[in-house]
């Protein structure tokens, strides 16, 4: 048990897929696991443990931001020895080059959140993906035929904001799309040394304003949650 986490230690597998929201984790739970066991509910950001095509994996939220993954991913690498998190999460385009439901895999995260300097002394703005994950993910890509673009985003603390258009540090480094996490958990992951990929599917196309519903948000993600535990298959030994 860790402090926002209520599982016994073992029973939350090595490979987590982490969404932000605890319904698309129980939607993953019921949808594509086996033999699930609910393993925490504290403060309803659900954590699942499982069987997938016989290997063991759990799924569970980081909740939304960089200051509520940094704690759900910290406590997983650091008091449950998860060696690989996949986040699976929604973003917004942009630029009207992508569409509604591209999936995304994130190469580097850039961000203006002090979250990686006050926490790890990690000065860059701008932080990869950590470990081979984000390479077994294109290459489970190609393998499934399923079309996925590596690309770097923009990890912000703002989801409303007053001025529209893209922000200097999303054009800055090319960033095709934002999102509210990828940079945090990449932090963590560098400082700890651990496996940390991110896999994001476009809900908003902001120039245009094209947007997926709240029921979709939570269910019609399957490609790249179907993409997250193909690529999990690869870290499982047992
Ligand atoms: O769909 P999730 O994984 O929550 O990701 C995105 O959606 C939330 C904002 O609606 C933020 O958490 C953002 O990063
Ligand atoms: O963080 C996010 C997620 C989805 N769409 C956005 O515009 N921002």
């Amino acid at each position: 048990m860790s402090v926002h986490i209520a599982a016994k230690k073992g029973e939350i597998a090595k490979t987590v897929l982490q969404p932000g929201d605890p319904l698309r984790a129980k939607y993953i739970a019921d949808n594509f696991l086996n033999e699930v066991r609910l393993v925490s509910k504290t403060r309803n950001i659900y954590y699942f443990t499982g069987l997938y095509k016989g290997k063991e994996i759990s799924v569970g939220a980081s909740g939304m931001g960089a200051p509520s993954i940094g704690i759900y991913s910290y406590e997983l690498y650091t008091e449950y020895n998860v060696d690989t998190i996949i986040r699976i999460g929604t973003c917004g385009g942009y630029t009207s080059e992508l569409n509604l439901f591209d999936v995304l895999n994130v190469e580097n995260a850039a961000s203006e959140s002090t979250y990686a300097k006050f926490a790890w002394g990690i000065e860059d703005e701008i932080i990869e993906n950590q470990g081979n994950v984000f390479g077994v993910i294109n290459e489970t890509a190609a393998k499934l035929s399923q079309a996925v673009k590596s690309t770097n985003i923009h990890t912000s603390d703002i989801f409303y904001r007053a001025t529209p258009g893209t922000p200097a540090i999303a054009e800055k480094y090319n960033c095709t799309a934002v999102e509210m996490e990828a940079f945090a958990l990449f932090a963590n992951a560098k400082h700890l040394g651990k496996n940390a990929a991110t896999l994001l599917t476009v809900s908003d196309i902001i120039p245009t304003q094209e947007q997926i519903s709240a029921d979709q948000r939570e269910q019609a993600l399957t490609p790249m949650i179907e993409l997250a535990l193909e690529t999990a298959l690869h870290f499982i030994k047992t």
